[in-house]
């Protein structure tokens, strides 16, 4: 089967590429030149674009799986859950993320004027179709940055916490904390690794029907040592939780769904471009389904009903696009 990938970072052009989709690890790929590469959630597996060969768009014929073999939950199912994770929270967890997976019904020969729309109205994000005869097809447009390389220095960001774009509702103290938790975190990451630079305020970063809390970091990392400083940011407290492990067992034992590629990194990497992105807002593509992947932070504070409404709003970053193309 014929595997592709597509691509556009914030500021270039789109690119369109045959290839393969090669199972590798996060250091082989960091000694190349210029990767494309995702990973799974938990960043163990990593798969890198190779043999890439430029295509016109008109050159891109994907093969897509019949349907999913995936869960997704009610609204009543996912509160009953997210009501025994809170529960779970009593003891030493502190944030966690809960996610889900929203299905929509749409013909796929529409794929690529979704990735042009898009593309078109997230100029910050990093939008891509992954093609693979082993894990699918995805496409999505993400907000976040992991890590990307300037021209002496790196950037990362700890994007989190919710509220839709055109509230006039104040943040509240639930996202402030849940956002001081990924900051917290990724600036300890930076100071064990590296030297911080710059840190910005807390400012607000719209992502289409969203907005979030986001810190920026600027810092320079200790040798240049990136595998392990990779290793030690991802996952973030902005997609798994704290403390990491436990975080993580709590949310698989109540999510229905696996995880697969949403809150991987993925983006491109090598000794000269860097540019990571974590894997948010992304879907699944099967011929006449997608399965849309959200979730949101999980503190104390946490009201299922209000969860669920910010897992729609989120849903609709890509889902407002499958419009036209719904069945
Ligand atoms: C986990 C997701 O978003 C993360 C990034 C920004 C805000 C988030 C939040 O408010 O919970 C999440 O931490 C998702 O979009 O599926």
């Amino acid at each position: 089967m014929d595997e592709y990938l597509i691509y556009r970072f914030p500021g270039e052009s789109v690119q369109y590429f045959l290839g393969r989709w090669e199972k590798t690890t996060l250091q082989n790929v960091l000694d190349q030149t210029g990767r494309f590469v995702v990973s799974t959630d938990d960043g163990k597996e990593v798969f890198a674009f190779v043999s890439e060969v430029k295509i016109e768009r008109e050159g891109f014929h994907p093969q897509l799986k019949n349907k999913s073999d995936q869960i997704a939950v009610s609204q009543e199912d996912y509160s009953i859950a997210l009501a025994e994770v809170l529960k779970e929270m009593e003891g030493d967890i502190q944030k966690t993320v809960f996610s889900r997976i929203d299905r929509r019904h749409w013909d796929a020969t529409g794929i690529l004027e979704v990735f042009d729309a898009l593309e078109e109205a997230y100029p910050n994000t990093l939008v891509y179709i992954l093609v693979s005869g082993q894990w699918g097809t995805w496409l999505g447009a993400t907000p976040e940055t992991l890590l990307a390389s300037s021209v002496d220095h790196f950037n990362s960001m700890a994007l989190a916490g919710t509220l839709p774009a055109n509230t006039t509702e104040d943040w509240t103290e639930k996202e402030r904390e849940e956002q001081a938790y990924v900051e917290k975190y990724i600036l300890e990451a930076i100071q064990e690794e590296g030297s911080l630079l710059q840190q910005s305020e807390v400012e607000e970063r719209f992502a289409g029907p969203v907005k979030h809390l986001c810190t920026r970091f600027q810092f320079v990392l200790k040798d240049g040592r990136l595998e392990p400083f990779i290793r030690r940011l991802h996952p973030t407290p902005a997609v798994c939780g704290i403390p990491l492990e436990e975080a993580r067992a709590l949310y698989r034992k109540y999510e229905k769904h696996q995880r697969k590629l949403y809150t991987g990194f993925i983006g491109r990497v090598g000794r000269e471009k860097f540019n990571l992105f974590v894997n948010l807002r992304c879907m699944e593509c099967y011929i006449d389904s997608v399965d849309l992947y959200v979730g949101g932070g999980i503190t104390k504070d946490s009201v299922p009903g209000k969860e669920w409404e910010e897992t729609v709003r989120k849903a609709n970053t890509l889902g407002q696009f499958l419009s036209k193309h719904e069945r």
